[in-house]
């Protein structure tokens, strides 16, 4: 696959994309698309957690949950595949996908892609959650239907931000490696085309209001001529004010023969409104997320007067138990870098994933302690929600979690501490309670779990021996 050309604003130099990335054509690397937009992380950023899952992913997610199949016409066969000759890709498609290491199609792929790739085209909206391969089953649906004779675009993906726009083409690229006559441009901000330009490529990818704008104003794309239009992580779209109505203003100019695809990772009521706007009759699947659980987890909680009691208390866990890695969470970004501060000048290594860091930085730091460079990973709940680093054995919680009312936050305490059926393995949790408010919560936790937590003085080493075995 090769690329179109971009000018951006801030270095105000011709680009180009390569290797899946895009380079500035006086050198600088690909990072300043990065850094002209700050995500604030503080705020509950679902496309910044988007992107972070992306970029620490390296695998599939594994599920033993089936797939849950929704025919618009229940009297049509049901196809699915277990390899993907079956699906009688293009050679070229083919040696794509194995050159990515794929060998089977993952839970969702076996029946998605069938669905995709039929003639007539069906439209389709799937949920599951990140890393089940939704990203790969779109990329080669667009790839598969592409003419690479007609030179224009036919495949349209919107994408609810531009750095998750170019992990997307990350994956065009890499899957249409051996397809070099498809081409790929970028519909992000700062991508500026001269006027009048009609777009060669054949697959368009980009942001709700850049291709708006190329269809509608600048006329780049002649939406009539589309055969598939993709709207990639529809819950994180619908979180960004004037998405919703950009898409569906996009998806108003597309024939009535264009193949409609949807995907998100979650499915509340508002994304399910907004994907039937999108998606007139669709065939609907949804795999359902792996559950998480505090069954293997020991819970205890640890009474303190102070944030300077708290970091006592856990020297003397340190002193009295092997812990192989930890993730302590905060509340705030300035405990969590006064206690990284406190524990690395104990010897500690230590790895702080703190606010005001980019995707990228984060990204970077969780990796890290995922290869266990670092051992202990102090970070806020914002930063680092959602993320699964297997080999943690002890959480923390220096801070219990609470929502922005003030209120128990089970949902957090349990994606902190539980594990999913594939972990499966035993886990420790230690919470510390520094007041009768934390107390007030703790208790509202174990209630709601009706799971009990225990006790524990870390005064006493025996004790707190105990409770590594
Ligand atoms: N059939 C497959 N076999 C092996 N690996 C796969 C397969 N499909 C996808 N993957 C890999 O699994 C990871 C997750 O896939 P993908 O990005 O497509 O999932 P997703 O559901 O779109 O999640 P996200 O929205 O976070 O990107 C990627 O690293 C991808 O390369």
């Amino acid at each position: 696959i090769s690329f179109g050309t971009c000018n951006t604003t801030p270095c105000a130099s011709s680009c180009s994309v390569q290797a899946g990335l895009l380079q500035c054509s006086l050198g600088r690397p690909s990072s300043h698309f990065y850094q002209t937009s700050t995500i604030n992380p503080e705020r509950d950023d679902k496309a910044a957690q988007s992107l972070l899952n992306k970029l620490i992913r390296s695998n599939l997610v594994n599920t033993t949950n089936q797939v849950e199949v929704l025919q618009r016409d229940p009297t049509s066969p049901l196809y699915s595949v277990k390899s993907f000759e079956e699906l009688r890709l293009k050679p070229q498609l083919l040696q794509g996908v194995y050159a990515m290491g794929f060998n089977r199609p993952s839970k969702i792929q076996e029946t998605a892609l069938p669905m995709m790739l039929a003639e007539p085209p069906q439209n389709l909206i799937a949920q599951s959650q990140s890393g089940t391969g939704k990203t790969a089953a779109f990329v080669l649906a667009m790839l598969s239907h592409v003419d690479p004779e007609n030179k224009w675009p036919q495949c349209l993906c919107v994408s609810p931000t531009y750095e998750l726009a170019l992990q997307t083409g990350k994956v065009i690229e890499q899957m249409g490696k051996f397809y070099p006559e498809v081409q790929l441009v970028y519909a992000i901000r700062g991508n500026k085309l001269e006027r009048g330009t009609k777009l060669q490529e054949q697959i368009v990818i980009g942001t709700p209001g850049t291709v708006l704008d190329w269809c509608q104003k600048l006329k780049f794309i002649d939406p009539r001529k589309i055969k598939v239009f993709v709207l990639d992580e529809a819950d994180v779209m619908i979180a960004t004010q004037g998405h919703q109505d950009q898409s569906i203003r996009i998806q108003r100019m597309l024939p009535k023969t264009c193949q409609m695809l949807l995907f998100s990772a979650t499915f509340e009521d508002t994304v399910w409104n907004f994907a039937k706007r999108i998606v007139p009759d669709p065939n609907i699947i949804k795999l359902k997320r792996e559950e998480e659980t505090l069954d293997t987890i020991k819970q205890y909680y640890v009474i303190c007067n102070s944030k300077e009691e708290k970091f006592q208390a856990l020297c003397n866990i340190y002193g009295a138990i092997t812990i192989a890695q930890a993730m302590i969470f905060c509340h705030t970004r300035k405990t969590a870098g006064w206690l990284a501060g406190e524990l690395s000048r104990e010897g500690h290594q230590v790895a702080l994933l703190s606010g005001e860091m980019q995707v990228e930085q984060r990204a970077a730091v969780i990796e890290r302690f995922r290869d266990g460079k670092e051992k202990v990973l102090v970070t806020t709940n914002v930063c680092a929600r959602g993320i699964d680093v297997e080999q943690v054995s002890v959480v923390i919680n220096f801070d219990l979690p609470v929502d922005k009312d003030g209120n128990p936050d089970n949902e957090t305490y349990l994606h902190r501490i539980g594990r999913t059926g594939r972990f499966g393995k035993r886990g420790l949790a230690i919470n510390m309670v520094d007041s009768r408010f934390s107390m007030n919560i703790l208790n509202h936790i174990e209630e709601h779990f009706n799971k009990k937590i225990e006790k524990l003085d870390t005064d006493d080493l025996d004790e707190i021996e105990k409770i590594a075995n």
